[in-house]
């Protein structure tokens, strides 16, 4: 199929204020509708339908009537589906960027780059598609053969956050459609638009009607459905622990699967021996991507004493290098929070670190809107709330250690395993330090390490299961095991007449 034609569109065209449901673009029962606003200016960026459970059935409805055929394609015709996806998401990037930024706040650098992830995702799942292998077991029985084939788990129900409203989406739309699952996908009310330009992708993409659902509207009603019917046969979720713990507990009634990416609290932990401008280049780019709004964020930045108050030095100065604005202007590195909740919370993190003896060396305070300095607190504690709490916004406290030890006990002291960091050009220590470490992702001498080629996702209360890589699509798979009996040759008096 030839590439897709890059005519310039913009982000307009790929506005949507339906539902898209088995193919089709509808409206929600009622009528009503979310506002999607843009976070830099407050201003409108469309609608939205506000659905809830009827709409949901019907898209439940939907992928289930598409799985059988869907699945029965071969491996290589869902490739070139995938192919073509990926290729549209790449021809439309900077329009998909622009809706992104509109509607997330992100810098455009950042949403260009999270389009790309997108494609990229898409792709390694388009070739991952392919090689989905079953087994023969050497029988214990004579007259037996044993065979392990995967089958994909059937309609899978998606949840995503909003501070990746396209990537999040990418990892699992990815692996569902590649593995033959369909699947129906819930994005947040805060960023929903690049959710549904997604439905105008996979129709050019000539992907199947209900193969993909999208559902925008009352989280709790939507989910409340897709953790309970019994034609759902898989949870992914990717958000907030607290939310992943609800529909854990939602999708046990039916023993769903359930892959969740949740919180995270991760240590940023820079030795004596670092080389000191990686360890600042990487703090500032692990903590203050997205404003600060990943969950494998720089959470608590631990510095030996040795190099602490160069590294504050340098930090800060770095830091107030970075250029806040709307994320639609070139060269603005820093965009707004999500809402009012997320910039209050962040003024909450610094007002009790100073009220714990916390030393703001930089910013410390909201500037105007939704914005919110990037800001560096010194003399950082474990009694301070943001030792333990998922911060999700730009502000980065600086803990002092002494030792290897209490390093890895202080970063290793928190209910979260999703990432973590640490800069050293000790080759023994980095071995040793990765081993100890109990998190998901371990960056070394780097502080952004996503990439749809390696497992993304955390230990303990960080989640369950692993997106990208070749591990990504074993959770939309069931391995089905075949024993094949009687195969002895039958003699004349076996044989039945
Ligand atoms: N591990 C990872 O890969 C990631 C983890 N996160 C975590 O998510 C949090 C920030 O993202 P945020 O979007 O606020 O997280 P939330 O958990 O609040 O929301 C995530 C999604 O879940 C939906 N949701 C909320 N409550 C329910 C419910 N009761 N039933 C069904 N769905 C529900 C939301 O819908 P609605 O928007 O309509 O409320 C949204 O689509 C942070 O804790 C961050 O660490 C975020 C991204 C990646
Ligand atoms: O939602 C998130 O925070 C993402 O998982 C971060 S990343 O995958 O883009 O690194």
């Amino acid at each position: 199929m030839e590439k897709p034609s890059t005519s310039a569109r913009g982000w307009r065209d790929f506005l949507r204020d339906r539902l898209y449901i088995g193919g089709t673009w509808v409206p929600a029962e009622g009528g009503a509708v979310i506002e999607v606003t843009d976070p830099a200016t407050g201003g409108s960026v469309g609608q939205v339908p506000d659905a809830g459970a009827v709409e949901t059935e019907l898209a439940v409805a939907a992928a289930r009537a598409a799985f059988p055929a869907f699945a029965a394609l071969t491996a290589a015709e869902r490739a070139g589906m995938l192919h073509r996806l990926a290729d549209l998401i790449d021809a439309h990037g900077p329009a998909l960027a622009e809706l992104l930024t509109r509607e997330q706040g992100k810098p455009l650098a950042e949403a260009r780059g999270e389009v790309g992830m997108s494609a990229a995702y898409i792709r390694w799942f388009a070739e991952e598609a392919r090689r989905v292998y079953g087994d023969t077991i050497p029988s214990p029985w004579q007259g037996r053969r044993l065979m392990v084939t995967p089958e994909p788990v059937g309609v899978v129900g998606a949840i995503t956050p909003w501070n990746f409203p396209s990537s999040m989406l990418a990892r699992k739309i990815g692996p569902a459609l590649a593995a033959g699952c369909t699947i129906v996908a819930k994005p947040a009310s805060q960023a929903p638009l690049s959710a549904l330009a997604w439905g105008v992708l996979c129709e050019e993409a000539g992907i199947p009607s209900g193969v993909v659902n999208i559902v925008t509207g009352d989280a709790r009603a939507i989910g409340g459905v897709l953790t309970s019917h019994p034609d759902v046969a898989k949870i992914t979720f990717t958000g907030s622990t607290e939310v992943g713990k609800t529909l854990l507990r939602q999708a046990a009634d039916s023993v769903k699967r359930c892959s969740m990416e949740l919180g995270g609290n991760a240590p940023f932990i820079v030795f004596d021996d670092a080389d000191l401008d990686q360890a600042v280049a990487g703090a500032v780019a692990s903590k203050f991507r997205n404003a600060g709004q990943t969950c494998v964020c720089s959470n608590r930045i631990y510095v030996q004493s040795g190099i602490h108050d160069r590294f504050v030095e340098a930090f800060s100065r770095a830091v107030e290098a970075l250029r806040a604005g709307s994320g639609l202007e070139e060269g603005v590195t820093l965009g707004p929070l999500i809402d009012e909740k997320a910039v209050v919370g962040a003024e909450a993190f610094v007002a009790d670190a100073r009220a714990k003896g916390g030393r703001v060396v930089t910013g410390g305070a909201r500037s105007k809107g939704l914005f919110f300095q990037p800001t560096v607190i010194a003399d950082a504690s474990a009694a301070m709330d943001f030792a333990h709490e998922e911060i999700f916004g730009p502000v980065a406290p600086v803990f002092r250690f002494e030792t290897e030890e209490e390093a890895l006990r202080v970063a290793n002291d928190t209910r979260y395993g999703l990432a973590c960091y640490f800069y050293t050009t000790d080759l023994g220590r980095a071995f040793r330090v990765s081993s100890a470490l109990r998190y998901g992702l371990v960056g070394v001498n780097e502080g952004v390490i996503t990439t749809e080629v390696a497992p993304f996702g955390g230990m303990k209360q960080s989640g369950l299961g692993r997106e990208g890589s070749k591990y990504g699509i074993e959770d939309y798979l069931d391995q089905k095991y075949v024993c094949f009996g009687g195969l002895e040759e039958r003699k004349a008096a076996d044989a039945i007449i």
